[in-house]
């Protein structure tokens, strides 16, 4: 018997903003579970190509992953995949002291979901973005805010209330997120794998 599709990821945060965007559709038809497989070094695709191929080979089955980037324009694209190690270290006043020599402080969210159908599959992309400016942390622990949402300012927001992803509620932030962005490219096709 076939395996069902299962959402690898260690992050709760993740597959509960997933939920919320999706809504109940694939509840029963798409399984949860944590696999600490190696995330390697290079571009954000690259990055998420290799982690969906380990957690296939480590399922045994067809897997979605999902990878997160925050790319620093001043710093042509850095952190970026490495993102994680970078908050985990410095936090959001490290996050902005990073920033503090360049007049530029915009940033790309990058949300990539790979799909990888089993072991030695080939992966599929979708690719999610919102742009945004990094900022001085507002909002911590709203909303259900986690990672780096409070020193993230969606460029809309600049000509609004200015708020950042940890002011806003789950339902804008997911409006206009990178991962908002990436689960509507991918539900069609996930409804196209179900039928
Ligand atoms: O097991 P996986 O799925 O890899 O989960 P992870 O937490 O390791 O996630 P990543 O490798 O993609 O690293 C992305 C980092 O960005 C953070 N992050 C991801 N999505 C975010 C969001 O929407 N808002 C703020 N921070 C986010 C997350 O907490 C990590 O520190
Ligand atoms: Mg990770």
């Amino acid at each position: 018997m076939t395996k069902p599709i299962c959402f690898v990821t260690g992050n709760p945060n993740k597959a509960r903003e997933f939920k919320h965007i999706v809504g109940d559709e694939f509840s029963s038809s798409i399984v949860h579970q944590k696999f600490d497989v190696p995330e390697i070094q290079g571009t954000p695709s690259e990055v998420a190509i290799a982690k969906a191929s380990a957690a296939a080979a480590a399922y045994g089955g067809p897997v979605f992953t999902e990878d997160v980037s925050l790319c620093f324009h001043s710093l042509k694209g850095l952190p970026g995949p490495y993102i994680k190690d970078f908050f985990t270290k410095l936090g959001h006043d490290g996050l902005n002291n990073m920033l503090a020599g360049f007049e530029d402080k915009g940033v790309t969210a990058m949300c990539v979901f790979a799909y990888c159908p089993g072991p030695s599959e080939p992966v599929t992309l979708f690719i999610g973005e919102c742009e945004g400016y990094v900022v001085p942390a507002r909002g911590n622990g709203n909303f259900g805010a986690f990672g780096w949402d409070p020193i993230f300012e969606p460029v809309s927001e600049r000509e609004g209330e200015g708020r950042t992803f940890a002011q806003m509620s789950a339902e804008d932030k997911h409006a206009i997120s990178h991962r908002g962005n990436a689960v509507r490219k991918v539900v069609p096709f996930i409804r196209s794998l179900l039928q």
